[in-house]
């Protein structure tokens, strides 16, 4: 398999290379040469595999420069019982007859990325070797809290990998800055940015843009790369998890063979909602793909209108992961349904750059409605439903994942589709535990209390053990207090990689 970029201004490229790169030298993002197609006959017979099993036959499909046995080491090195603490690794919990949760969050920093970032080192370095680098690669990431604590653990100690991982000072919960700003490891490194999530996507990109500065890094033996979901490599495991998902309902007999399902997925930067979307296009039986968002409601809009604008206010909400107005991996999904067409790829994302919107045509924006669904959610509305589930089915949720079951909600009373649904729980309730907390136990009960002593009011409540990776935080030293202005973004990198 070959990948393309977006933009059509780089040639084609192997799997392992377009890993490397990350992001394409011509601003655009790699993608598969072909589609991938999966019968049914082949799909049901992966119902009886283990999640490593069914991960290796949807990876082994596109990483077709890495054999099986390669793409097996990583799998397993990957998707251990050490790793992740549920023996299914991404469970499905049955809320009532037609509805589930999609559990991703059992892995070592609590969010779904783990789900591809603990397989992401292996790839890339793997990658690496097969590609003749000599250079040590440095992961550049832009977080909005989940992806960047969960690339320093997936990277840290990689042998010929640095990692740089820039939040927004303002604009991550305290247990994620803690997961990050204590992060251990001989690679690493973390600093905050004044801004928000998208200004440091921006500077990032701006990083990977600079030729100057790339050619300063060659110079010094380094090569970027990134660990976000426009990299190839974090998007493709994370596909596995939604075959997996329909395979367990399959097994389980709660549906039939070729019925249909909803994947409602709470998503910022698209990558969650795309990988999904790539699974329905190789023949997973699913009807609507429902895209949740919170107050940053750019992708609703976009969904219902064909228009992208994030000429609106950044803000902050109580699913911070959530927060954010350019959504990178959209350029995938424009792509493919504008029929591989780069020169309207390349006038839209200049439009988006120039004037902060665009609008797509007819030939895209119909496929989009008969695909996707959206609506969001507002704070308010987001505790209210962790409340109710809770009282409901005794089942806690993290914000994000309620911001999903919201909008869930209002799909069915909007178009009374009673298709079998599962939700993608993207992070452990622990994470967010104050709004957790406060949803479930009232304002009071949060007063006075840090989000680490919360842990325990929440555990004590939930009857769930606190997860591994979360507690202890406040023991630890902190090891990364650099704030950044995102101007001064390429001067943190140089100073970390080359003047220290
Ligand atoms: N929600 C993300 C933002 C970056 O998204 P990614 O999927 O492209 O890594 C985060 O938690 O950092």
């Amino acid at each position: 398999m070959l990948y393309e970029s977006t933009r059509g201004q780089y040639g084609r490229v192997s799997a392992a290379e377009a890993i490397k790169l990350g992001l394409a030298p011509d601003g655009g993002l790699f993608v598969p040469c072909r589609d991938v197609i999966f019968t049914e006959e082949r799909l049901i017979s992966m119902a009886g595999l283990s999640y490593q099993d069914r991960a290796i036959r949807i990876l082994e499909e596109y990483l077709g420069d890495y054999t099986r046995e390669e793409i097996a080491a990583c799998v397993k090195l990957a998707y251990s019982a050490e790793k992740f603490d549920a023996p299914a690794t991404a469970p499905v919990r049955k809320l009532d007859d037609s509805l589930y949760v999609l559990e991703l969050w059992h892995g070592p920093t609590c969010a779904f990325k783990d789900m591809a970032l603990q397989i992401l080192p292996h790839l890339l370095t793997r990658a690496a070797a097969k590609t003749g680098e000599k250079s040590s690669i440095v992961i550049l990431v832009a977080t909005s809290g989940d992806t960047g604590k969960a690339a320093l653990e997936g990277f840290k100690d990689v042998p010929g990998t640095r990692i740089i991982v820039f939040y927004p000072e303002q604009g991550v919960s305290e247990v994620q800055k803690l997961q990050m700003i204590t992060q251990e490891g001989n690679n690493v490194a973390v600093v905050a940015v004044r801004g928000n999530f998208d200004d440091a996507q921006t500077g990032v990109k701006s990083i990977f843009a600079d030729k100057d500065f790339n050619q300063e890094l060659q110079n010094n033996n380094y090569r970027l790369s990134s660990a976000n979901s426009i990299n190839w490599g974090r998007l493709v495991p994370q596909i596995s998890y939604y075959f997996s998902a329909y395979l367990d309902l399959l097994a389980k007999g709660e549906v039939n063979r070729g019925e249909k399902i909803n994947f409602v997925v709470p998503t910022g930067n698209f990558g969650n909602i795309l990988a999904a979307y790539y699974a329905r296009e190789m023949g997973l039986p699913v009807n609507k793909l429902i895209c949740a968002a919170n107050s940053n409601n750019v992708l609703t809009d976009f969904i219902r209108t064909g228009v992208y604008d994030r000429t609106r206010r950044f803000l902050k909400t109580i699913s911070p992961s959530m927060d954010i107005l350019i959504s990178s991996n959209l350029e995938r999904l424009l792509y493919h349904l504008s029929g591989r067409n780069p020169e309207k790829i390349r006038q839209w994302m200049g439009s988006l750059n120039k004037t902060g919107q665009y609008q797509v045509d007819e030939t895209v924006y119909k496929p989009i409605g008969r695909i996707f669904w959206s609506d969001f959610a507002s704070d308010s509305d987001t505790l209210a439903t962790i409340k109710a589930v809770h009282q409901r089915y005794g089942y806690v949720m993290d914000t994000h994942t309620a911001v999903g079951m919201r909008v869930y909600e209002r799909y069915r009373e909007e178009t009374g589709d009673g298709t079998k649904t599962v939700i993608a729980s993207t992070a452990s309730p622990f994470k967010f535990n104050e709004s957790v907390v406060k949803a479930i136990l009232g304002e009071d009960a949060v007063k006075g209390k840090n989000e680490l002593e919360l842990l325990e009011v929440l555990a004590v409540k939930s009857r769930l053990e606190i997860p591994a990776g979360l507690r202890n935080l406040d023991q630890k030293p902190v090891l990364f207090k650099n704030v950044v202005s995102k101007e001064e973004m390429t001067e943190a990198v140089r100073n970390l990689l080359l003047k220290s």
